[in-house]
Formats: C-alpha cells, sequence, structure tokens
C-alpha cells in the first residue's frame, strides 16, 4: 500500500516554513507539420523567467526555450529534488499542459531507454534521469542501507490501474489514520536504474494512448510514477532510525477542447473525464490561492485526492508547464500559463518525513495488528461486516481530520452501507476466488497425490540403485583389493625372481670360482701325487739299481768264486795255496758284507723315506680335501653341476692315468721282482756251482753269503711289495676321496640349485644316461638299477629323462 499522506510532524526537528510551489514553463519547438502550415509563432521567450504571449508577459521560476535541452531541464527543475528525497521528504513533480506539448516528452523522453549516465543521455526525460541520479547520489553518500521500490499508477475515466500489475481491476482509495492509501497497489524493489526503468517501460506499454488530431499517440490518462526511498542510519544513540522520501512524477493528460482534439462518442466522454480531473485540479489550485478560501475541493476528483499533499501540503513541489509557440494553439496556451500562474500563488509547507526508529515501527505495527484484530473478533461475533467501535470512532475521527467535514449518523450510515456493499461484492469475489482457487487445490492436490506415487517409485529405485551400486562398488572394491593383492604377490614374485636370478648369477659365479678353485686344486693334488708317485718309481728304480748294483757287485765276486773253486780244482792240494784263496775268500766276503751293508742302509734309508712321503701326502690330501669340501659347500646352480661334470669327466682321464702309471709301477716292481728272482736263481745257481766247487770252509761262507743275500733280496722284494700295496691303498685312498668329494659336490650343488617347489609347479627332470639299455625295458627297475647314478633320491621314473649313450631321449 502507498502512503500518500504524512505520516506525522515532528515539529521539534523540523524546521516549519511555508514556500511557494515551483512554477516552470517550457516552450516546446515549432513541428514539422506546423512550419508546413506556416504557423506563426506567438511566444517569445524574454529572459529565463519572463515568457511574452501576445503582448502580455509572464512570470515564472524558469523559462525554458524551445531550445532548451532535456539535461538542462532537469538540472535546474528535478536534481535539487533528489537529495531532498534522499533527506526525508515527498517531492513531485507535474507536467501540466495541453496535448502534444510535450509532457510526455519531458516526464519519460521519446524512447524512454534504460540510460547509462542521468547527466549524459541526451534524449532522457526525468524519470530515467530521476532513477539514475538517485541511485549516484545514494552511492556518492555512501548510503548502503536502503531501499527503493517503484508504483505506477494510471487514472483513466476516474478509475485508478496499476499499470505494474496483470491485474486489470480498478483500486480503490482509502484513508487510515496514516494517510490516504490505493489498496493493493504494486510496489515493484528495484535495485539500479536499470530496473526503474525497465518497469517504467512495462508500465507505459499498458498507458492508455489513443490517437488525436493534436498528437498521433496522444495519452489519454494520467499517471502517476513514484519513487520511494527508506534508508537505515544509525543515530548517536547507536538506534537504527528509518527515513522514508519519495518523489511523484505526474503526467497529466492533455488539457485541450474536445473540438479542437478531433474526439467522438466515447473519446468525447473520455475527455470530459480527464477535463473533470483538470478542472478540479484547477479549482483547487484557484483555491488554494484564494487565501480567503477554506473548503479545497480535493474530494471532488481522485486526481487531486491523490495530489492533495502535493497542492498546499508537506510536498516539495513543481509545476512543469508545457506550451505550443504556435498561434493556433493560442487558447490553450494562454489557458496554461494563466494556470501555471495561479499555481505559483500555492503555499506548501515541505517537512521532512518523521524519523522512526526501528522500536518504534514495531509499536505501529503491533497496533495495526491490535486493529486489524479486534475487526477480525467483530466480523467473527456476528453476520455482515463488522468494525470495532473503538476502530469506528478514529475512522469517522480520521474522515473529520482529512476533510474537515462532519458527517451526520445517517451519511455516516449510508456512506458505511455503500462500503458494506462493496466488501459484499468483493467478498463474494473473494468467495468465487476462494471457490476456484479450492478445485485448483484438489486439482494439485491430485497432481500432489500423483508425484507423491511417482517419487516413491522413483525413491524405490533410487534404493535400489543405490543398493546394487552399493553392491556393485563392493564388489568392484573386492576386484580392485584382489587386483592389489595380487599386484603385490606379482611384486614379490618378480622381486623373487630378480633376487633368484641375482642369487643365481653369484652362484654361477661362484661356482665358476669353486670349479676353477677345484680343478686347480685336483691339478695341485695331481701334481702332488704325480709327485708322490715319481718318487716311489725313483724310490723302486733306486731298488731296482741297488738291486742291479747287487748283481753287479755279486757277479765280480761270484766271477770271482767261480775262479777261485777252479784254483781250488786245479790246486786242491796245495793247502797254502787254499789258504791264501781262502783270506782272499774271506776279503771278499767282507768286502760284500760291506757292499750289503751299504745295500742294507740304502734299504733303511729308502724305507725311512717312504713313511715320510706318504705323510706328506697324507698331510696335503686333508689339506685338499678340506679346502675342496670348503669350496664345495659353495656350489649352487646347474652350470657347476656341468663343469663338476666335466671335471669329474678329466679326474676319470687323470685316474686313467694314474691307473696307468700304477701298472707301470706294478709292472716295473714285476719286473724287479722278475729280475730278483732270477737272480736268485741265478745266484743259486752259482752258489751251487761254488758249492760244488767249494767244499769246505767257502761252502759255509758262500752259504753265508747266499742266506744274506735271500735275505736281502727278500727283503728288497718285501719293501717293493710294501711299495705296490701302499701305491695300491694310496690309489684307493685317492679314488674314494674323489668319489667323497663328487657326492658331496653334487649334493651341495643339488641342494642349492633346485629351485623351491611351488604347487603347480612342473617337476624337474633329471637327466639319466644309461650306455647300453634296452629302450623297451621297464622304467621301474632302470631307476632301481640305476638309481645310485643319480645325484638324489627319485622314486617316479617321470621325473627321469632318460638318454643314451650318445645323449639322446629314449622316452
Ligand atoms: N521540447 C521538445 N523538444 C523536441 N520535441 C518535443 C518537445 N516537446 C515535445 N516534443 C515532441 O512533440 C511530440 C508530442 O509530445 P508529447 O507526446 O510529449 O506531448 P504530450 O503533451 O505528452 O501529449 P498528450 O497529452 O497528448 O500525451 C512528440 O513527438 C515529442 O517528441
Amino acid at each position: 500500500m502507498a502512503t500518500l499522506k504524512k505520516k506525522g510532524i515532528s515539529s521539534s526537528l523540523q524546521h516549519i516554513s511555508m514556500q511557494n510551489i515551483k512554477v516552470v514553463v517550457r516552450v516546446r519547438p515549432i513541428t514539422h507539420n506546423e512550419e508546413e502550415q506556416n504557423v506563426k509563432n506567438i511566444v517569445k521567450c524574454l529572459t529565463h523567467k519572463e515568457i511574452l504571449m501576445k503582448e502580455k508577459k509572464y512570470s515564472f521560476d524558469r523559462v525554458f526555450k524551445p531550445t532548451a535541452s532535456q539535461i538542462e531541464l532537469y538540472i535546474n527543475v528535478v536534481a535539487p529534488l533528489i537529495k531532498d528525497v534522499i533527506s526525508g521528504y515527498n517531492c513531485t513533480v507535474f507536467a501540466y499542459g495541453q496535448t502534444g506539448t510535450g509532457k510526455t516528452y519531458t516526464m519519460t523522453g521519446d524512447k524512454c531507454s534504460i540510460i547509462k549516465n542521468w547527466k549524459e543521455d541526451e534524449d532522457a526525460g526525468i524519470i530515467p534521469r530521476a532513477a539514475h541520479h538517485l541511485f549516484h547520489e545514494l552511492d556518492r553518500m555512501k548510503i548502503n542501507q536502503y531501499t527503493i521500490k517503484v508504483s505506477y499508477i494510471e487514472l483513466y475515466n476516474e478509475e485508478i490501474r496499476d499499470l505494474l500489475s496483470n491485474d486489470e481491476n480498478a483500486l480503490q482509495l482509502y484513508n487510515d489514520s496514516k494517510g490516504l492509501k490505493i489498496n493493493g497497489l504494486n510496489e515493484v524493489t528495484c535495485f539500479n536504474s536499470a530496473d526503474v526503468c525497465r518497469e517504467l517501460q512495462r508500465g507505459i506499454l499498458k498507458r492508455q494512448v489513443a490517437p488525436t488530431l493534436m498528437n498521433h499517440q496522444s495519452s489519454r490518462s494520467h499517471t502517476v510514477f513514484t519513487i520511494s526511498l527508506s534508508t537505515t542510519e544509525s543515530n548517536l544513540a547507536g538506534e537504527d532510525i528509518l527515513k522514508y522520501g519519495k518523489i511523484n512524477l505526474v503526467d497529466l493528460a492533455g488539457s485541450e477542447n474536445i473540438a479542437k482534439a478531433g474526439c467522438k462518442d466515447l473519446r468525447a466522454q473520455e475527455l470530459a473525464n480527464i477535463n473533470k480531473s483538470l478542472l478540479t485540479l484547477g479549482r483547487v489550485i484557484q483555491s488554494l490561492a484564494d487565501k480567503n478560501q477554506k473548503h479545497i475541493p480535493y474530494r471532488d476528483s481522485k486526481l487531486t485526492r491523490i495530489l492533495q499533499d502535493s497542492l498546499g501540503g508537506n510536498t516539495k513541489t513543481v509545476i512543469i508547464a508545457t506550451v505550443s509557440p504556435a498561434h493556433t494553439s493560442h487558447e490553450e496556451t494562454a489557458n496554461t500559463l494563466e494556470y501555471a500562474m495561479r499555481a505559483r500563488d500555492i503555499k506548501n509547507t515541505p517537512v521532512a518525513n518523521e524519523q522512526t526508529s526501528k522500536n518504534q515501527l514495531i509499536e505501529e505495527l503491533v497496533k495495526d495488528i491490535e486493529v486489524l484484530q479486534r475487526d477480525l473478533d467483530a466480523a467473527r461475533e456476528g453476520t455482515g461486516f463488522y468494525v470495532d467501535r473503538v476502530n469506528y470512532q478514529r475512522i469517522v475521527d480520521a474522515v473529520y481530520a482529512v476533510t474537515g467535514e462532519e458527517f451526520t449518523h445517517d451519511e455516516i450510515a449510508e456512506r458505511k452501507a455503500q462500503r458494506i456493499s462493496k466488501l459484499e461484492k468483493a467478498m463474494h469475489d473473494r468467495i468465487q476466488e476462494f471457490e476456484k482457487t479450492v478445485k485448483q487445490c484438489k486439482e494439485q492436490r491430485e497432481e500432489l497425490k500423483r508425484i507423491k506415487t511417482e517419487v516413491k517409485e522413483k525413491e524405490y529405485l533410487a534404493n535400489w540403485y543405490e543398493q546394487y551400486s552399493t553392491a556393485t562398488c563392493e564388489e568392484i572394491q573386492n576386484l580392485l583389493d584382489t587386483t592389489q593383492t595380487l599386484n603385490n604377490e606379482k611384486e614379490i614374485l618378480l622381486g623373487k625372481l630378480e633376487n633368484m636370478f641375482k642369487a643365481n648369477e653369484s652362484h654361477v659365479t661362484i661356482a665358476r670360482q669353486s670349479a676353477t678353485a677345484v680343478l686347480s686344486m685336483v691339478d695341485r693334488n695331481t701334481a702332488e701325487k704325480d709327485k708322490t708317485l715319481n718318487a716311489m718309481v725313483e724310490a723302486g728304480i733306486r731298488a731296482k739299481e741297488k738291486a742291479r748294483e747287487s748283481r753287479s757287485i755279486v757277479q765280480p765276486f761270484i766271477l770271482s768264486m767261480k775262479n777261485t773253486a777252479n784254483i781250488l780244482v786245479t790246486m786242491s792240494v796245495n793247502t797254502d795255496a787254499v789258504q791264501n784263496v781262502q783270506e782272499c775268500v774271506c776279503k771278499k766276503i767282507d768286502i760284500v758284507r760291506k757292499r750289503f751293508e751299504i745295500l742294507e742302509k740304502m734299504g733303511e734309508e729308502t724305507l725311512t723315506a717312504i713313511p715320510v712321503l706318504m705323510e706328506q701326502h697324507k698331510q696335503r690330501t686333508e689339506e685338499f680335501l678340506e679346502a675342496s669340501i670348503k669350496y664345495c659347500m659353495r656350489q649352487q646352480n646347474q652350470v657347476l653341476e656341468e663343469t663338476v661334470h666335466s671335471t669329474f669327466n678329466n679326474h676319470d682321464k687323470r685316474n686313467e692315468a694314474l691307473q696307468t702309471s700304477m701298472s707301470a709301477i706294478s709292472e716295473l716292481g714285476e719286473e724287479i721282482l722278475t729280475v730278483t728272482r732270477n737272480l736268485d736263481l741265478e745266484n743259486k745257481r752259482k752258489f751251487g756251482e761254488i758249492d760244488n766247487v767249494i767244499k769246505t770252509g767257502i761252502l759255509q761262507s758262500c752259504n753265508e753269503i747266499e742266506d744274506v743275500l735271500n735275505q736281502h733280496i727278500s727283503d728288497t722284494i718285501q719293501e717293493v711289495d710294501t711299495l705296490i700295496d701302499i701305491t695300491s691303498s694310496f690309489d684307493d685312498t685317492y679314488r674314494k676321496f674323489v668319489e667323497d668329494v663328487k657326492d658331496t659336490i653334487t649334493k651341495q650343488v643339488l641342494e642349492k640349485s633346485v629351485p623351491p617347489k611351488h604347487a603347480g609347479d612342473t617337476p624337474i627332470r633329471k637327466e639319466l644316461r644309461i650306455p647300453s639299455i634296452d629302450p623297451t625295458a621297464p622304467r621301474e627297475i632302470l631307476l632301481e638299477k640305476f638309481k645310485v647314478s643319480l645325484p638324489e633320491t627319485i622314486e617316479n621314473p617321470e621325473d627321469v629323462i632318460w638318454l643314451d649313450s650318445s645323449g639322446e631321449g629314449i622316452d
């Protein structure tokens, strides 16, 4: 609801002064039509305050020549009012004049477009410019808390229509304790000047216009565009103070006579109504100007009721009288100027609206609610329309205060009846509206029911989808977890594989080093063995040489003995000679004894040397064994196995060589034995011959020599046999050692190089090479027979790759 009356006066705070309404005249330029019709200019602007028409001079607050721009008029007439509005004043600007003189042009401008700056746009009228100026000024003054609302009404045929509402029904005027109000008026909040312009454009489109002879788009109605401002500021006490101000921008319909305007029939009736409002306005102005006149006929027209406060009230008012300079409009121009001159005498008492604090406002609203509550209670208790007695008295007092008239009870009753019938009509309309609404509600309820069912279905589906998506998400999560686990396991396995590869690589390196070490040790050992064997062979050779030496020693002796025997045979009779021979034999025997002593010593040396050699060999063998086992512990993989295998092959070759050597030694021993035996036989034979020759004396010596020789030879033979046994036992020990080493290496290698078995792994099949084999022979029997050759226990024949001697598979 728009309040058109002052809320009250705070006399202690406000400076009250009477001031005349400001009246300005604007003369429009001669139009093209008028130029073509050779219309004469009868209006002359003498100064910026005086105008001359037909030798009559008129003075106004300001005169605007035809060449005056829109902005010039705005700055001089309206701009000062914007600051007043912000200060809490109500202001009104009228455009009054004959049709086609530029009222609408002045108020809104021809295009009525949204302007960017109130100082710049050439064609903009007062309303768009004022809107921009107001927002600009609030901004400049740094007032942040404000609300701007606009309303736009049209007064047409004495009916008020809301140009910002879609409702075509006429609005009712009424008075309440705070003044005149328009029931149901739409007030639109605007946040910038563009919003204001948009609302103005919307209203203009609804405005009643019709072509007349004088204006092809003549405004047939009076319009009031109101911009209301409320600001909130804190006072010194820190209290929020609300300030209100507004500006009414009034574009009146043209003031012309019916004949000139060229209106007929309905238009004539329309014009009569327009003129009624304007005539009442004229009378109100006349009455206000006449200081003796007490009754001001505001109530004679709605226009004057609405503008009551702007004419002789508390508002700051400016009237812009628009005139045509054409001689053809002489009469209307004179009327307008006269009209305007009279208006100059109207005195207003501009007072800023009372500033209310928020608390006051709340109190007022509470009071309003109480009033309404009382009316409501009264209405509930009886039939028809009831007003609370207190409220009724207030209404009567308010009417008296506004009109200055006191009504009789009959008048009041009549007015009340009128009002009641109006209210009943309104109620009837409301009931119809209510029924319509109920029907709509029912339809909407049905629709709501349908929507609810739909929503339930959708909810069910949504739940289902949610559950399904949750389950799917869980499954996906599980899959992701599984994938992650697999990835982790894969990573671990890859790591293990990598470690295995690295370990294998290092195993291969170690195995190669070990193999090299083993080979070198085997080589060393073989060299030692060769050395020992050589020493033994040398010992044998030396024994053989000793035997040969013995033989060479014995042979001359035997020859000597033979010669002696011959001598004895030939000279047996000569005792002296025999005696000499005996002496000589004795000497020879001494020599032989000495020689045998040497021989014996040599044999002893040989016997002493052999245990030393054996001990050395044993020691070296133990060292070798120890070192070999130590190295063999590091054997790790297949490469080593192959290496060892090849090593064993080489070793077998060495064994063969050893065997050959042993055979040679054995043969040598045999040879020595044979030679010794032959020597023995030869000796026996010789001694037999000597025995035959030497019958006494010498025979005993010869027997002794023979015994000594036999003993020596048998000792030598025994030594050689012992040597052979030792060699043979050494050979066995060596073979056993090699076998042990082989077993240990194989065991270690297999233990280390066989990768850990996993479930699902393909069993590793060992290669088993059988030299001569019947391919059809049962594998179990073959495995049983040859499993001793395998490095590890294998129960299943399927785990073995069967190869023949050439390495070809026989599976
Ligand atoms: N001061 C001016 N400068 C230029 N053109 C003007 C001026 N005043 C009026 N006009 C032009 O005159 C024509 C009529 O003006 P406008 O419609 O504003 O008259 P009006 O007084 O509002 O008429 P009505 O009362 O019939 O609505 C328009 O085309 C307008 O552009």
